[in-house]
């Protein structure tokens, strides 16, 4: 890592929207959807950025892009203003929204590939290389000569990060990237990531759903919510500041009243031969597994892992001032202000 490739110093965007609130009456709001972000990214750092459905991901990511203007605050990426030089930073980023595609829907997969070769002026030998990496590595051998439109959700996703990937950008923006994949799909494209991020260096910043995505690839996590940074240190540290808990649902041969268990594991819900317990997620459920294995005629588990927006709530009512990662002063934060 030398040096940031992507800064925001107090970035904000405000949106002007318009309501119909009557048959005549429209009513004007501002909707603050980015209130006032400050980060770095590192060159070579693989960093997620989470939050909540509305809590103004997009919009960074939009704004980081250039597709957006910041209505106050400085951002740079690759020392880019993008909103000001959009062409010039589109040859140094590469952009995967997950629910949308950049291909062309009614050509073959390779026909858009070349077509990225031609407007980003690829130099042939690169755009060869780079092509027949993104087909080993993401198996697309089979699909390049099938129209877009025919690729299930996984080979189109896989068909999108190849596409962004031809020019050698140093940054890649993957805005919900494994949404809708299936199991296999998934940790293929996870697997394709990891080794981009370590064999090639490339910045990435990567906005989820999947708390699995971001424990899997990221050393560091941003949480944002109603526009504002909560959170930004490693992913452990997210579930110590939101305390949050993972379930282990075990199946005894027979009902069972409570098992018994050391705290801070209890259990929340019986039902039948089946039960619920909680636990902190920052523990293992090795230690847990063991005791109730050793008492109770134990047949099946799974683990639950939280969710997003579970740990996030948990992170409210938790917080405290100076927490590991806790960006102070992120509580308190309004969405919308009325004119
Ligand atoms: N073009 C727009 N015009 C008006 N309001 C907008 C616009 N784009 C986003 N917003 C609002 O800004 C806020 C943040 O939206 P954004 O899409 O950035 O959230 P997000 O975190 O990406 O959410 P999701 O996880 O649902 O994609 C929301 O309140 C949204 O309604």
């Amino acid at each position: 890592m030398d040096g940031a490739l992507i800064e925001l110093d107090g970035v904000e965007k405000v949106f002007d929207v318009r309501r119909r609130t009557g048959f005549l009456r429209r009513e004007r709001r501002r909707v603050r959807a980015v209130d006032g972000i400050s980060f770095t990214v590192a060159r070579g750092e693989m960093v997620g950025y989470i939050g909540p459905n509305g809590a103004g991901k997009s919009t960074t990511i939009k704004m980081l892009t250039g597709i957006l203007t910041p209505s106050g605050g400085r951002l740079r990426v690759a020392g880019i203003d993008p909103s000001r030089d959009r062409i010039r930073l589109a040859h140094r980023i590469g952009v995967v929204f997950g629910q949308r595609t950049t291909l062309w829907w009614d050509l073959p997969l390779i026909d858009s590939y070349r077509l990225a070769h031609r407007m980003y002026r690829i130099p042939d030998a690169r755009y060869r290389e780079n092509l027949d990496r993104c087909v080993e590595l993401l198996e697309l051998g089979a699909l390049l000569d099938v129209p877009v439109r025919q690729l299930s959700l996984g080979q189109r996703m896989r068909g999108d990060i190849a596409a962004a990937l031809l020019h050698d950008p140093e940054v890649l923006y993957l805005d919900e990237p494994t949404i809708g994949l299936d199991v296999v799909s998934r940790t293929r494209v996870r697997g394709f990531l990891r080794e981009l991020n370590a064999e090639r260096g490339t910045t990435v910043l990567l906005t989820t759903h999947d708390l699995q995505d971001i424990e899997q690839l990221c050393s560091r996590v941003m949480v944002i919510d109603h526009g504002r940074l909560m959170y930004d240190g490693p992913p452990a540290g997210l579930h110590e500041a939101g305390e949050s808990e993972r379930v282990l649902v075990v199946d005894l041969e027979r009902e069972f009243p409570p098992v018994e268990v050391a705290a801070p594991a209890r259990v929340v819900r019986v039902a039948g031969p089946r039960q619920w317990l909680a636990f902190p997620a920052s523990q293992s459920a090795a230690p847990l597994v063991a005791r109730i294995a050793a008492a109770y005629p134990l047949v099946d588990l799974s683990v639950r892992e939280p969710d997003i927006e579970a740990v996030i709530a948990r992170m409210y009512a938790g917080q405290s001032p100076g927490g590991a990662g806790v960006v102070p002063g992120a509580r308190g934060s309004q969405a919308a202000v009325g004119e």
